[in-house]
């Protein structure tokens, strides 16, 4: 008895980039620049000093790379538009020629059957709203509305599913926490209202598609199971509150309409009262959600790691990626069943899982990554396991298709399922491009 399809029909295997990573070109036909293209250019923010002013070239290159996605069968393509091609002054008069290119972009994917999911926000803010206070004014939300109402406009016939805002957590806390990531800034009261704009913004978005969409919208988390590091109270309390505050600080108001308990605890006077008008009107009626899974956090009780007073430890002899992240594929059967368990079981894409791993030098035109091989496997089948046990997953994207621009890390970290060399940007495929080929044709039989 062979094992039953875990993967029901119309599922869907697609591949997963975003604007600023693979496009290169950030300033091409009349685009307005970036955060991330101000934050690359500042000395010291990225390792290498690299940017995306080349990145993969998928700008002028996005008919080939198309070409590769069919090959691998994909049935979908995520992608993320970035917002200043469109309009460079983040508002205002539209720059048709940026929008043009994704107009031929989603052209290129419908001629191959591949549906295109878009992101309409994935990090890449236009740095003259930035300069008008960016995330943290109030109006932001606005802002993202008329930007997507424009998007939605140019191209709700062919885009069937929208994803509004990429990982809200890693902006507001890698970008206005800790300052990893653009603008850059460390400062913990802005940060919790920052998070709050993009959730509002991301309400906005919904409800005007609401008005005037007719297919899906959703939003892409980051989510990642926190487990302690011993069985002691204070660990087991560290992990409540790492969760909480990754986890909870999005899941709640969303799917529950009110921030975690913990967040006060966690922010202390950090954290304002949220009038709770706002807060229900984030509870909005999305379609989907969108998880984006690497890896689980293994947790010991720290009280100089703020805000948490939780550290994230490497779990002794545990596999871990080139990122540092622990590779735990059962972690994404958690997240999926805790989102059927105490969420509503939405429907949900897995719309970000890869790995960065130290690949070998091509060979015979080829990368041999054995290492991502047993990653896609093993994390496709844990995902199969979570639709047996009665989760509503729809679809997986691969993060990513190809090797790109991995933020404050540069070109130093590889994705891709193909190659990127720097020095010409040919495309290589590697044999995980290979597996996810022969995964799609066998709509993951076996796994
Ligand atoms: O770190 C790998 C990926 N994680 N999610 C957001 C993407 O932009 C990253 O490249
Ligand atoms: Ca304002």
């Amino acid at each position: 008895m062979s094992r039953g399809h875990a993967f029901p029909s119309g599922f869907i295997w697609g591949a997963a980039t975003s604007a600023y990573q693979v496009e290169g070109y950030p300033l091409a036909d009349g685009a307005g620049p970036s955060i991330w293209h101000r934050f690359a250019h500042t000395p010291g923010r990225v390792a290498g000093g690299a940017t995306g002013d080349l990145a993969c070239g998928h700008y002028h290159r996005f008919r080939e790379d198309v070409a590769l996605m069919a090959e691998l069968g994909l049935s979908a393509y995520r992608f993320s538009i970035a917002w200043g091609r469109v309009l460079p002054d983040g508002r205002g008069r539209v720059n048709r020629k940026g929008l043009d290119f994704y107009l031929r972009l989603v052209d290129a994917l419908l001629e191959h059957d591949i549906q295109p999911m878009v992101t309409l926000y994935h990090w890449d803010l236009p740095a003259a709203l930035q300069e008008r206070g960016g995330w943290l004014d109030p109006d932001s939300a606005v802002w993202f509305a008329d930007y997507a109402q424009i998007l939605f406009r140019a191209l709700d016939d062919r885009v069937q599913a929208w994803v509004t805002i990429n990982e809200p957590w890693v902006v507001a806390v890698l970008g206005h926490l800790e300052g990893v990531h653009a603008p850059g800034h460390r400062d913990a009261r802005e940060a919790v209202r920052v998070m709050h704009h993009l959730l509002l913004a991301h309400a906005e978005a919904c409800a005007t598609y609401g008005a005037l969409g007719r297919h899906q919208i959703g939003i892409a988390l980051n989510l990642e199971p926190q487990h302690p590091a011993s069985d002691s109270e204070a660990d087991r309390a560290a992990a409540d509150r790492r969760d909480a505050f990754i986890n909870g600080w999005l899941l709640d108001p969303l799917f529950h309409g009110r921030y975690p308990e913990a967040m006060a605890d966690i922010f202390g006077s950090a954290w304002p009262d949220f009038p709770s008008t706002e807060i229900d009107r984030i509870r909005c009626p999305a379609d989907f959600l969108g998880v984006n899974y690497y890896s689980r956090g293994w947790v010991r009780d720290d009280p100089a790691v703020q805000p948490t007073g939780a550290a994230r430890i490497e779990r002794p002899n545990a596999p871990v990626t080139a990122m540092g992240w622990e590779v735990y594929p059962r972690g994404l059967t958690e997240i999926l069943l805790r989102l059927k368990t105490q969420y509503g079981n939405p429907p949900v894409y897995i719309t970000e899982n890869g790995a960065a791993f130290e690949d070998s030098a091509p060979t015979a035109g080829r990368v041999e990554d054995p290492r991502r091989v047993a990653y896609l496997r093993e994390h496709i089948g844990a995902a199969g396991a979570a639709i047996q046990a009665g989760a509503d997953l729809r679809g997986y994207f691969v993060w990513s298709l190809l090797d790109n621009f991995e933020w404050a890390e540069g070109y130093a970290k590889r994705f891709g399922l193909f190659r990127v060399d720097p020095s010409d940007q040919s495309r290589l495929p590697k044999a995980s491009a290979e597996c996810y080929k022969d995964i799609i044709a066998s709509h993951g039989a076996g796994l």
